[in-house]
């Protein structure tokens, strides 16, 4: 990717995986317009914690951008500028830290908030997707009528690594009928990058520009 193509790929905040043919286009930015100057604010905000919760993991850790509002609320703006205007009926958020930006994201942008929940959280009737983790696996479970077929939905979580949550949660909502338009996290983690099993979705993260925080850099 030349330079202006990045620059102007970092302005609309969005990496685009793969064959992004198949969802509705973003208006492209202007060439060569600078990086959103909150996105510095947003990285140093974001701590990374060596060898938590087990060895060789570098936890990318969202708690201290809690802390400071003016921060946080630039990183829901820079989602909610994405989003606004684009017809999305729900924006459904992953737990735990999904339900961190999910809602607020959810309601400046007039759409329903979906919890999709690890297993025996959720009291009514749901619909379940399995699926592997580095060890062992787990499970995504959402309300059953939460969507109705054919809405446009936001899927939300705070960081992508192996892409196999995002999955799950594409597959659920896609057997309930739901147009998935994209996956919006605040941190990419590089490993991501080689996944491309992603079909046809967009992911929307913030470019980082510290590599020491294991960030995306597209
Ligand atoms: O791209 P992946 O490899 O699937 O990993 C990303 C997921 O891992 C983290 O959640 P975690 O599973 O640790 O759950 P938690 O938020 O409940 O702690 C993170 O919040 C994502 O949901
Ligand atoms: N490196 C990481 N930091 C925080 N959450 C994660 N989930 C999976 N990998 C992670």
């Amino acid at each position: 990717m030349g330079e202006e193509a990045k620059a102007a790929a970092a302005a609309c905040a969005e990496i685009a995986v793969t064959d992004a043919a198949a969802v509705p286009k973003p208006t492209p930015p202007p060439a060569a317009v600078a990086v959103d100057p909150r996105l510095q604010g947003i990285s140093d905000a974001i701590r990374v914690v060596p060898h938590f919760p087990k060895q060789g993991i570098m936890f990318n850790d969202i708690t201290p951008l809690l802390l400071r509002p003016g921060v946080f609320k630039d990183a829901v703006d820079i989602f909610v500028e994405r989003y606004r205007g684009m017809a999305i009926a729900a924006v459904a958020g992953i737990e735990a830290r999904g339900f961190i930006f999910g809602p607020a994201i959810a309601l400046a942008i007039g759409a329903k908030f979906i919890p999709l929940r690890k297993p025996k959280k959720l009291p009514g009737e749901v619909i379940s997707e399995t699926y592997v983790l580095e060890y062992g696996t787990d499970c995504l479970q959402m309300h059953v009528g939460a969507i109705e077929p054919g809405e446009r939905v936001l899927i939300v979580d705070d960081l992508v690594a192996t892409g196999g949550t995002l999955c799950a949660a594409i597959r659920l909502l896609e057997r309930a009928g739901a147009d998935v338009v994209e996956c919006a996290c605040l941190i990419g983690l590089p490993k991501f990058k080689e996944c491309t099993w992603l079909h046809s979705l967009q992911i929307a993260s913030e470019r980082w520009t510290d590599i020491d925080k294991s960030a995306v850099h597209y």
